[in-house]
């Protein structure tokens, strides 16, 4: 029998991840955040000096690179890197290598790997459009620019950073820009994704609507 796969794309700060792990820990679905991989390949080049723009060097650091996702944390050559990862800086990075066709190609395996029994539950830009084309439930979540950046606002304030909306709201939407302009698996949705616009709705309200798209398919048997 096939692995049923949620794939769930959309732009920086829409609330993917946070989404995605709920919907998995709620049906015990697998969850992978395959923008962690892009991530832990620019954290990994930053740390072994590889220059951004150097192609083979960066894919071949994708397809070695020694990660674990154990006890909700991200782990680089043993090491814990699960806040790290996440600075501006990285995912600026991260959004740049997403643009090179032979990172992505390195960590396309990677990624499918985590197709397991009793399913996946997976957040990123191409989950439903490359990775998991034959995903059972395809949802493009976003949010208004704005909303987003108060929301990364707050998370960063929460976690006693210091931070700066309007910067926030730039990066934001010059990573959407990167991300929904590179020719290779561009951020955007596809005609086979269902629209969740989270801008008006709670966490809550939005695992529920996708936990509900979930089981009428099951229901339907499509
Ligand atoms: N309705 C909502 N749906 C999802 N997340 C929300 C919502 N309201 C607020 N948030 C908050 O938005 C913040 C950003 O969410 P999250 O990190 O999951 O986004 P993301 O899309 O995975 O980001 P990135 O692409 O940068 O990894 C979190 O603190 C989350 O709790
Ligand atoms: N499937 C994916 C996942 C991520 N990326 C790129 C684009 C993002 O700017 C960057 C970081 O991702 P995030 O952690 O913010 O989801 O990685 C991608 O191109 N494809």
């Amino acid at each position: 029998m096939t692995v049923p796969v949620i794939a769930i794309d959309g732009p920086s700060a829409s609330g993917k991840g946070t989404v995605a792990a709920l919907v998995a820990s709620r049906l015990g679905f697998h969850y992978l955040d395959s923008g962690a991989l892009y991530r832990l390949t620019a954290l990994y080049a930053r740390l072994d000096e590889i220059e951004l723009d150097d192609e083979e060097a960066l894919a071949e650091a994708a397809l070695t690179l020694p990660v674990e996702f154990r006890d909700s944390q991200v782990w680089l050559a043993g090491e814990d890197v699960s806040e790290e990862i996440r600075a501006e800086v990285i995912g600026m990075g991260a959004s740049k290598i997403a643009a090179l066709p032979a990172v992505r190609a390195a960590l396309l395996e990677r990624q499918r790997a985590f197709r397991q029994a009793p399913g996946l539950v997976t957040d990123g830009r191409d989950m439903g459009s490359v990775v998991f084309p034959d995903a059972t439930l395809k949802i493009f979540l976003t949010a208004s620019a704005e909303e987003r950046a108060d929301r990364r606002y707050k998370q960063l304030i929460n976690k006693g950073e210091s931070a700066n909306l309007q910067q926030i709201l730039d990066d934001i939407e010059a990573r959407d820009a990167r991300d929904a302009a590179r020719p290779v698996a561009p951020l955007r949705q596809e005609p086979d994704a269902k629209r969740l616009d989270t801008t008006e709705l709670t966490v809550d309200q939005a695992v529920e609507t996708v936990l509900g798209w979930y089981q009428s398919l099951v229901v339907s048997g499509k």
